[in-house]
């Protein structure tokens, strides 16, 4: 990890000229995809300072309050080129140059995130986005190539705003990095421990101190902020003597701080998941294990599905590597009535589920009493090559059967799984694959 976060040293800010003429729209796709690569895209131009040369803290490029960076002397001069967070206003397509992959992040440089960007893709260009929804939209609209974005930490649980992203916006799942993380309590050079009257940090990175902040003695404010090096820049940016971060290492190298305390989380082992994401699916290689996640909810059963659906993959010996429940985005609330006891509000979840397991153990026979949800077609092996990998990508079975966001060969897959699932539990479930390579 160290050396992978060493490939993303400071560089000097990438100014790319303005957009002179409008790009064509990404939907509009008349040539190859390379083509359609070098035509459209970053926006880097935006990214490197704000207007008074100094990084923005937290989206607020004006800092009116904050004594100038130079003024305060704690910044190594190259701090100030570094690319600040693109938002949701910077979201144009402008020509893209350069050959490396782009790979979005949340955070600003010093974020674990970034770590995460360069250990996904060694010596990408990671890009900066201020927000998670921001970094889907910039590979989305060619501004990115792919998106490294933390789904879940082994501490403080999952992020569940990634969760709900993923399902509005349409990138598919294309590998995962897990990134062990250690955060540092970072001050300006001099303070003291003593001094402290307030730690801020991302609200993950403060669950997963907290603890030994307490045994440190450090029972004073916590404060949330955007991104763990964005706490950093912070304190370093606005002079804060009373006031310590959570951060990388590196966030202390880039903004000047000093280590107060190495290794503050609660437990040595701490990792965060994080999954990469691109506009294409990928193939997976049979050869290799791999992921498949699936959404789904269940129109009329609603809950008490869920049972169902485990069974299925108990019976296949298909062991499940995460399960996650959200609010059913589009009907949050079912009434049900029981002539009992009256009419109840139940409360609605879309149900997440990654499993790892080769494609042949999908298919096979039916046991007694089960369900029969049949996840992958039993023949998806013999399919032409490429289909079998493609077919099961972003694939939504909606309430009416009705298809959305299919490709043809995603279709095609469709009606060969219908016959197996005519009648059963997934007639009537959204279902959406994804899947991914480890
Ligand atoms: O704030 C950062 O540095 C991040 O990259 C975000 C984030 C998160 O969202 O969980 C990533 C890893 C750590 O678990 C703490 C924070």
């Amino acid at each position: 990890m160290e050396t992978a976060a060493a490939s993303l040293a400071p560089r000097p800010a990438q100014i790319r000229p303005p957009r002179s003429t409008a790009a064509r729209p990404p939907c509009a796709i008349p040539f190859s995809r390379a083509d359609w690569q070098t035509t459209c895209a970053a926006i880097l131009a935006t990214t490197s300072t704000n207007a008074n040369g100094s990084p923005r803290v937290n989206g607020d490029s004006n800092n009116n309050m904050k004594p100038a960076l130079a003024d305060l002397d704690l910044l190594p001069p190259v701090s100030s080129n570094l690319p600040r967070p693109l938002s949701i206003t910077d979201l144009s397509p402008a020509p893209m140059h350069g050959s490396q992959l782009r790979v979005a992040y949340q955070g600003v440089p010093g974020a674990y995130s970034e770590a995460a960007a360069a250990k996904a893709y060694p010596s990408c260009d990671a890009i900066p986005c201020d927000q998670f929804e921001v970094a889907f939209q910039a590979v989305e609209l060619w501004i990115a190539d792919r998106a490294v974005l933390p789904v879940e930490n082994s501490l403080g649980g999952s992020i569940h705003r990634n969760y709900d992203l993923l399902l509005r916006h349409r990138l598919h799942i294309v590998g995962e990095v897990q990134l062990p993380v250690h955060h540092c309590l970072l001050a300006l050079p001099g303070v003291r421990r003593e001094l402290l009257t307030r730690v801020i940090s991302h609200p993950q990175a403060l669950a997963q101190c907290e603890l030994t902040l307490n045994a440190m003695g450090l029972n004073v404010a916590r404060e949330a902020f955007d991104d763990t090096a964005a706490a950093a820049e912070h304190v370093a940016a606005a002079g804060l003597r009373d006031t310590a971060a959570i951060a990388s290492a590196r966030a202390a190298d880039l903004y000047g701080l000093q280590v107060l305390a190495d290794g503050i989380q609660d437990d040595a082992g701490n990792v965060t998941r994080f999954v990469m994401l691109a506009r294409e699916p990928i193939i997976p290689r049979t050869d290799r294990p791999f992921k498949t996640s699936i959404v789904f909810a269940h129109d009329r059963e609603g809950t008490s599905v869920l049972f169902k659906v485990l069974s299925a993959f108990a019976f296949r010996d298909i062991s499940l590597t995460k399960i996650e429940s959200r609010p059913h985005r589009h009907r949050p609330i079912r009434l049900v009535d029981d002539a009992n006891v009256g009419t109840a509000k139940h409360f609605e979840y879309m149900f997440y589920i990654d499993f790892q397991a080769p494609w042949r153990r999908c298919g096979r026979k039916r046991a007694h009493g089960d369900p029969g949800v049949h996840l992958l077609p039993p023949g998806a092996r013999q399919l032409p090559h490429g289909h079998d990998a493609l077919g099961f990508h972003h694939i939504i079975i909606a309430n009416h059967l009705g298809f959305l966001r299919l490709r043809r060969q995603q279709q095609e897959l469709i009606r060969l799984m219908l016959p197996l699932l005519k009648g059963e539990v997934m007639l009537r479930m959204r279902m959406y694959i994804l899947e991914w390579n480890r």
